[in-house]
Formats: C-alpha cells, structure tokens, sequence
C-alpha cells in the first residue's frame, strides 16, 4: 500500500500559479503607470461608456457568481467569515450594478444619472468591500461557522445594500460630494480612496500572516485585495475618466474580482471536492487491501454461477491466474458448488441472503483442501451480485478428527475402567458429564441433564450429606475431593462408586471443578470378602489386624479412650459335641448380630476366629464404659438359640479387656493385655468381663 495514496496533499503550488505571476506583473505594472501617456485614450466620455460598462459588468457577474458558490456550498465545516466575503459579494455586485447603470452616458437609470450618483454607488461599494475585507481578516477562521447564521449574515447584508441604493437614488443629498462638474474629483473624495487602500494595505498585510485554513488559500486572497488596493490607487490618479489610468483602475478590480473567486471556487468546491476524492479513493484503495489481505478466498459470481473477479488470495492459493478464471463457473474449483445443485442453491441463498457450506477445494496442481464457503447474495441497483468467502478448514478439520478420535478413544477407556467424568464450571454454573457418567447413573443422555442437584437423585439417601458437605468444601477452600459413597439407582439396586475431583486453575485462578467417578461395586464385594467373616459377616482378623494401628492412632489424636476386649464363647466345644456343628455356627452367627447390633457405629466387631470375637469400642470412658460393655456381655447371656428338639440352649461370653488411656497405645500389648484378662476370667469361673489389671504392666 503506497502511504502517499493515503495523505491528503495540500496544495503549496500557489506561488506557481499564473495569478501569482500576473499580480507580480500587474504591480510591476502600476509602479511603472508613472511614464504612461497622460492624454485620454477615449476621444470622450461616450466612447470609454461601452467599456466601462463591460467591465463593470463583468465584475458585477463574478460578484455574484462569487456568492452564488460559497452560498450554495456552505456547511457545519466551513468558516462563517465566508458567508461574510460571499455576502460582501452580493452587496457589491448590486451596488456596482446600479453605479455602471448611474454612469453618465446611460440612460437614466431610477432618476437621472449623473457622475456624482455613479459614485455614491461606487464608493459605497469599494468602502462596503474595504471594511468587510479587513473584518474578515481580523476575525478567526475556527470554529465559528454555524449554518443558520448564514441567514443572519444575508439579512445584514440586504439591508446595508438596500440602505445604499435607496438613499443613493432618493436622498443623495446626504452623501457628500465626490465630484463637481467643471472641476472634477473632489479632495474628499480622493481622501476616501486613500483611506480604502489604506484598509486594504492593512487587509492584506493581516492575510499574508495567516496560514492556509478551512481550504481558503489566503495568498491568492491576499494578491486580490492588493490589486484591489491598486486599482484603487489608479482612480486617485485619473484626471479624466477617458485617461488610461481609469481603464487600468476597472479592469485590475475585475482582475481582483477574478482571483477572489479562483480562492473562493477552490475553498468551496475544488477542495471538497477533491478531498471527497481522496476519502473515496482511500476508502477503496483500504477495501482492495482488506480484500486481497484478509486470508479468504474470495470470488465474486454473477447469478448463474460464473466468476467475475477474484482477490489476490485465489490467484496466490490456486496457482492460477484470474484471467483463465474469469467466466469460469465456480463449481470447477469448488466441489460444494457444481453446476449441477447451483440452482438449487441459489434458491435457498436468494431466500436467506448468506448459506455456508463444507465443501473441497480444487487448485491448479490437483492439490485439494477443505473449504468452508460462505455465500453473501445481495442485490444493487436491481443487478444480483454473489459473493463468496472461502477459508481453508483443512487443518481445523483435522484437528477435529483428531480431537473427536480421542473424544471416543476417552470414552472408550471410561467404559473399559468404569470410570466418568465431570466437570462444573464456576463462571457459567454448567455441568457436564460423559457417558460414561450416564452409563453408571443408568441414566438417559436425553432425560437427565447434568447437574449436582440431579446426581443427589442417585446418591444413597444415607450418604446424600456426606456427599453435599464435601462437594461445598470443595467449592469454598477448593481442597481436592475424595469419597467413596453408595449410589441407590432407579432400578432398586445399589452401586459403590469412589468420586474424586480437584480445581482446574488458569493463571492460579479456580476455573472449574473437574471431577471423576468410578464404579467400584465390584472391587468392593471382594474388599467385603476380604474382610468380613463368611459365617458371620462381622469383620474378621485380617481387618482387625490391618486397621487396628490407625484406629488406635485416631484415638490418641482425638484423645478419646478405645478398649480392646476379646469376649470368648464358654465352653462352645459342648455345644458343638451336644448339638452339632451347624447348630454351633447358628449360634456363633446369633451372638455376632447381637454384638453388631449393641455397639455404636463407631466400634468395631470382628471375629477373632473359632468362637472368640474382638470389639474395639472408640471413645468410651471408663469406668462408665465398662458398665456397657457389661451390659452387652450380659445380654449375649440371655439369647435363646434353640436346639432340634426345641431346647432353649443358652450361652455365656467371658470377656477380657485393656483400654489405651490406661494400658497404653500400642496394639499389641493391648491385645495381649486383654488376652491375659480374658484368661484371668476363664479361670476366675468363667462368664465374666476383666478389666486388665494395671499392675500386670510392671
Ligand atoms: N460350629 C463351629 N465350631 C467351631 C468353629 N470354629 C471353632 N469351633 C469349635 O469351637 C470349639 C472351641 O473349643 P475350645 O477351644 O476347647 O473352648 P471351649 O470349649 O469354648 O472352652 P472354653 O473356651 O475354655 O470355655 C472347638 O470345638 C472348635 O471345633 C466354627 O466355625 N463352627
């Protein structure tokens, strides 16, 4: 893009201009008036009339036509000091009309003519001019245009003209006198021409200060008004209106009239005009370079489908130049676009003004890419006219492809793990689950939408507050989230799934909560195997052995006190040689329920193996505690089981126990302290609960 288009040059040239040229020579001119001849080029007055009259004429028409313009052109943008110059115009051409028809020789003219009224006009005129001028040039040229004034100004201008011609024909009396018939000029009014050079002098020298502005060029207005000055000059020194010196006078003002218009014309019209040019040719010259530049392909068509222009981008991208694509039809280069569904399309673009479309694009070497093509149909001045943008989407397309193979390669390997995932996002609040998520709600993609509140539905009612408490804590301190909760699906069953999630950050800023869930139903029937008893279901050795330390550890933190008892069946072996094995397991499965039942969620019972069961009760005092687990003990005592011949068989528990704020925290002493008790009880008799005794420590 070539800057120069785009600068607005203003012009300089004015000192090169022949008018420049022709006031240098017209002032050369007047200082060199000194050796004209003094005899009157006119044999009299009659002969000079016809003259006078054209040139006045011909001053009276530029006048106008100078206000005519700067009139008709007038906006916000221009200086209202134009008005005042084109105003200055119209009252000068009217009066100059009246003088050149006043002139004595013409026929009268409202009233009779004479020399003295021809005057009356004609220095009205040239003072009118002279003050207006200097005004003019005295006030600024900057903001202080407003296009109603303009009105303002013409009132004011009517008036002082009015006021000139009605009293310069009815009252001339009241004007003094210029001109005295035998006698010639008078001093008075050889004093007023004086005083307009001396305002034009003044004028121009206040012109020559100012700097081009609002499309005025001050030279040439300033070159006028001094041959204004000049001309001025000449009629103080004519001795008769037939002298060459009154020729010189009218036709430098016409000259001066004709160079206020060439500056007039060209602040009004040429100026505007050719910034309008410039904006205009700017604004394309930036639209080709937007066109060429901007990365699409772009095709011009005419209704049927044929190219009719192309921007650079197609020739650059096809390898092919615009002429052999000219008239062309597109569907050539564009697989969306052939001939054949051109119709078709067009219908349904001529209907909805724009269509996009995916499409193959053809280049000039067979090489081929995938397009995307936007089709803008509009009309202009009743012509249709297509336009097309075609981006190149093969790379977006690939990295579609691509994103939605690992889109199903992720869900693939969610189905394969049983694992979902989710995501919460803290800006919109909207929630997003994957299949697979779907897949172990069993719920349907299209019915539930994905929500924490609708995931609640499927939450274990005794979990649902777990499950919200960690889901808040983790949207108020965004600590990770980590739980493992029952789910009670819509078909009755229940499901274990272990949820996990953790805040996404950008820039150290929470975005969204990304989270996982992980059907472990399986995984947790064989954990329940691990550790559950078969007979009795209560936990076995295994869990008693493998949790016991953090159990006991947990204590020690919350500085709660945990007793260790091992309660054993008395004498089971008789039961077993009495009523059978079965019989045995009934009544080893009836003292574990019991058990179960009696203690707190927080305690623990397990059975030891044959017929012995460990409890560990969490946070219980003593000695109050042991009064419970008494209590328990006791109650095993008074279960019925009842034998094959419907004997009501009972059994007694002996029970040993070793607490840890009284026997310390290590695991196992515990266990053997409470061992010691249990065989202390046994000896003691049997059904019976110890408490270790303290001194075995030492
Ligand atoms: N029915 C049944 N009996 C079992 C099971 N495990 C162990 N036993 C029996 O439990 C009995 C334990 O007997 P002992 O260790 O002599 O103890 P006891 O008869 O209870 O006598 P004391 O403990 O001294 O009161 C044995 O006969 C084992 O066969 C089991 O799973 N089922």
């Amino acid at each position: 893009m070539q800057s120069d288009f785009l600068k607005y040059e203003a012009s300089s040239s004015q000192f090169r201009h022949p008018l420049f040229y022709i006031t240098v020579l017209m002032t050369v001119g007047f200082f060199s008036s000194q050796f004209w001849p003094e005899t009157p080029i006119f044999d009299n007055v009659e002969a000079f009339l016809p003259y006078h009259s054209m040139l006045e004429m011909f001053s009276v028409t530029v006048s106008l036509m100078v206000f005519a313009i700067v009139w008709n052109s007038f906006n916000n943008d221009r200086s209202i000091n134009l008005i005042f110059i084109a105003v200055t115009f119209l009252a000068v051409g009217v009066i100059d009309f009246f003088h050149s028809f006043s002139y004595f020789g013409m026929p009268d003219f409202f009233g009779e003519n004479s020399t003295q009224k021809a005057l009356i006009f004609w220095i009205s005129a040239r003072l009118i001019a002279a003050i207006m001028f200097l005004m003019v040039a005295l006030m600024p040229w900057f903001n202080n245009s407003y296009e109603n004034n303009k009105y303002l100004v013409l009132i004011g201008g009517v008036f002082v003209t009015g006021g000139v011609l009605l009293s310069g024909i009815h009252y001339p009396q009241w004007y003094p006198v210029f001109f005295v018939d035998g006698y010639g000029l008078t001093d008075f009014k050889i004093i007023i021409e004086y005083f307009i050079v001396v305002l034009h002098f003044a004028t121009v020298a206040l012109l020559l200060t100012k700097k081009d502005a609002v499309g005025v060029n001050f030279i040439w207005f300033a070159c006028a008004v001094w041959l204004m000055a000049l001309a001025e000059l000449f009629f103080t020194l004519y001795s008769s209106v037939s002298d060459l010196y009154n020729l010189a006078g009218h036709v430098y003002k016409a000259v001066a009239y004709i160079m206020v218009f060439k500056a007039l014309f060209l602040a009004s019209i040429t100026r505007p005009y050719k910034e309008l040019e410039q904006r205009s040719v700017e604004k394309l010259l930036l639209t080709q370079y937007a066109v060429d530049n901007s990365g699409d392909l772009i095709y011009w068509l005419d209704y049927d489908g044929r190219i009719l222009s192309v921007n650079d981008a197609v020739k650059q991208k096809l390898g092919v130049q615009a002429d052999d694509m000219i008239n062309s039809h597109i569907g050539r280069f564009e697989s969306a676009l052939v001939p054949d569904s051109w119709k078709q399309l067009r219908e349904q673009f001529s209907e909805h003004h724009q269509l996009v479309l995916d499409g193959v694009h053809l280049c000039r070497n067979s090489e081929k890419f995938f397009s995307q093509v936007r089709i803008v149909f509009f009309k202009y001045r009743s012509q249709n006219y297509i336009c097309l943008f075609i981006a190149d989407i093969t790379e977006r397309k690939l990295a579609l492809e691509s994103l939605a193979r690992k889109q199903e390669q992720l869900a693939q390997a969610q189905r394969i793990t049983h694992i979902g995932s989710w995501e919460f996002n803290l800006e919109s609040k909207e929630t997003v689950w994957s299949e697979e998520v779907y897949h172990i709600l069993q719920a349907d993609e299209k019915v539930v939408k994905a929500s924490f509140n609708n995931f609640l539905q499927y939450v274990h009612s005794d979990d649902r507050q777990r499950v919200i408490d960690h889901y808040q804590r983790c949207l108020t301190d965004y600590s990770p989230y980590h739980l493992v909760h029952r789910l009670q699906l819509l078909d009755g069953s229940s499901r274990y799934v272990e949820t996990r999630a953790e805040m996404q950050r950008i820039n150290g800023e929470p975005v969204s909560l990304i989270g996982t869930i992980q059907d472990i139903t399986k995984e947790r029937e064989l954990e329940d195997q691990a550790y559950h008893d078969p007979l009795t279901g209560v936990y076995n050795r295994r869990f008693l052995d493998e949790n016991i330390y953090s159990l006991i550890d947990n204590s020690v933190i919350k500085e709660q006190n945990l007793c260790y008892v091992i309660f054993d069946i008395d004498f089971f072996k008789e039961i077993n040689d009495n009523y059978g094995h079965d019989f045995g397991d009934r009544v080893l499965k009836g003292v574990a329920e019991y058990l179960q039942r009696q203690v707190r969620d927080s305690d623990f019972v397990c059975r030891f193996g044959g017929e012995e069961f460990v409890v560990i009760f969490n946070d219980i005092e003593m000695p109050s505690g042991m009064e419970r687990i008494e209590k328990i003990r006791h109650g095993v005592g008074n279960l019925q089981f009842i034998n094959q011949i419907d004997d009501i068989v009972k059994v007694n528990l002996s029970g040993g126990m070793a607490c840890t704020k009284i026997h310390g925290n290590d695991a196992k002493q515990l266990f053997e302290l409470a061992d010691q008790a249990l065989y202390s009880a046994k000896r003691s008799g049997r059904n019976r609960l110890k408490l270790c005794d303290k001194s075995s420590l030492d």
